[in-house]
């Protein structure tokens, strides 16, 4: 079977998965959902057990491609992606109480969750460009690990060029060096002089200007583009099995910002995983937990915190959630998203309010709570975690529920990303481990730019090499 895509905002052409893939936004603004969801039967959800994660992988990708690429290859890249990461299980679960658990998602190239669907994505995208004969400009947004996971898993793929956007002063000194010491002639690492949000909206504007798009061969790598949200369902599955299921239900706590991570977690439960509850968990930018507790999306300034990654107001996945809420009603997601344009804000109704409450909790943890958490685990249980991981880490502590259920807090990043933070909570250095040491030693290369679409335009078309014959 060959699974079609369509937007959320139902006025974008429908597409198949190598279109999606190097598609990005569609071409209405909206984001990308399967037209239908695949279902996993229990036997197959159980058959996961012991196996390896590049199996698992397989298994729950493949739905999703269909004969867009040969099975042979298909695995093969998977299986590429996953021998890149050092830890044997790829996305280890550590136990740190009763019935609680990290899963550690940060065992790739560069640190952090990204690199989980990163370092397939850019083996699907190099071989969709391959198989059209076609060369690309990925042009993204991050807070601080996107841009170096795209960076690290594109910078030998000869048929594409990156730029990365970032806020200027807002990433850790780690997740900085991670972009700019990368010497490949492909890679362009941007600070721009604004927030997360604005390099975000940088990025879709750049999207909806088709003639820009078009001439410039633009792709996306953030979680608008499908692929990224399909390669982290994974983790959900293989965790979720290791604790009992499909016989036994797991709750998950996911640290969150531009909502792509526990928007995995939803696509798993749509597929048959039983997923007790998913637990949305905000550092003081909390305008997704403010959503679910109120229903009013409403965006606020964004408050720098000890979680860069996650000071995030605009978050793109949040629209492929409403689209389920409202009943896959386009019409009712492109009031919302030109009220939040326009205002700032937008209000849910009740059914689509109660559809979201009913699968979903939220919570969040300010600097004081995030701090006190690494402290508190370090001292009782010997974890040292990240800040990002801190938050949900906290939110969960709180949280009522069922104790029998095993609850999950997913680890997106190692504490080696965020000394300053870690060190001043807990005392502790964290060591980079020795295949990115090297970055604190490296020539950084940058170009700061103003919060300006059409010199961020210039720049992009300067570098792009997107007209160039294919080789
Ligand atoms: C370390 C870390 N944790 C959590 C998040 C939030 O994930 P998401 O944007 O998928 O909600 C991010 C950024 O995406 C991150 O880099
Ligand atoms: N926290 C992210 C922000 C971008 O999110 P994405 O999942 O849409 O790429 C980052 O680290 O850049």
């Amino acid at each position: 079977m060959n699974p079609s895509y369509v937007s959320t905002r139902g006025e974008a052409p429908e597409l198949g998965f190598l279109d999606v893939l190097l598609a990005g936004l569609a071409r209405d603004g909206g984001l990308y959902v399967p037209s239908e969801w695949p279902h996993l039967s229990a036997e197959t959800i159980e058959s996961f057990a012991g196996a390896p994660y590049a199996a698992v992988a397989e298994a729950v990708i493949s739905p999703f491609v269909g004969d867009a690429f040969a099975p042979a290859d298909l695995r093969s890249m998977i299986d590429e992606a996953y021998a890149n990461f050092r830890h044997p299980a790829v996305a280890p679960l550590v136990q740190t109480g009763t019935n609680s658990f990290v899963l550690e998602l940060f065992h790739g190239p560069t640190l952090a969750f990204k690199d989980v669907a990163m370092q397939l994505l850019a083996r699907m995208m190099d071989r969709a460009l391959m198989l059209r004969g076609e060369r690309a400009t990925i042009v993204g947004a991050t807070s601080g690990d996107t841009g170096g996971a795209a960076i690290e898993a594109f910078r030998t793929c000869e048929r594409v060029d990156v730029i990365i956007l970032f806020p200027h002063g807002r990433v850790s000194d780690v997740q900085r060096r991670q972009m700019t010491t990368v010497d490949a002639p492909n890679v362009h690492a941007v600070a721009v002089e604004g927030n997360f949000d604005d390099c975000q909206a940088l990025v879709k504007a750049m999207f909806n200007d088709h003639r820009f798009r078009d001439g410039q061969k633009l792709a996306a790598v953030n979680s608008i583009n499908w692929a990224r949200i399909l390669a982290q369902v994974v983790y959900y599955f293989t965790s979720a099995v290791a604790l009992g299921a499909p016989h036994r239900p797991v709750s998950f706590v996911v640290p969150t910002g531009n909502f792509g991570d526990v928007f995995a977690g939803w696509v798993a439960k749509r597929m048959g995983l039983p997923i007790e509850r998913l637990v949305v968990a905000t550092n003081s930018n909390d305008i997704l937990a403010r959503t679910i507790e109120t229903g009013r999306c409403e965006v606020k300034g964004v408050h720098p915190t000890t979680s860069p990654s996650m000071d995030i107001q605009v978050s793109s996945n949040f629209e492929r959630l409403v689209f389920e809420a409202e009943g896959r009603d386009p019409a009712a997601v492109r009031r919302h998203m030109a009220s939040l344009g326009q205002a700032g804000a937008f209000t849910l109704g009740n059914t689509p309010l109660a559809a979201i409450r009913g699968e979903f909790d939220a919570g969040r943890a300010n600097e004081t709570e995030t701090s006190e958490t690494m402290r508190r685990l370090l001292r009782e249980s010997g974890y040292l975690s990240d800040p990002h991981t801190a938050v949900a880490l906290s939110v969960s502590q709180r949280l009522a529920g069922d104790p029998e259920v095993p609850r999950v807090v997913l680890g997106t990043a190692h504490p080696a990303k965020f000394p300053d933070a870690v060190i001043a909570a807990t005392g502790e250095h964290p060591d980079l481990p020795e295949h990115v040491a090297h970055i604190m030693q490296g020539a950084e290369r940058m170009t700061v730019l103003p919060n300006d679409l059409v010199t961020i335009q210039a720049f992009v078309a300067e570098k792009s090499r997107a007209s160039l014959e294919v080789v």
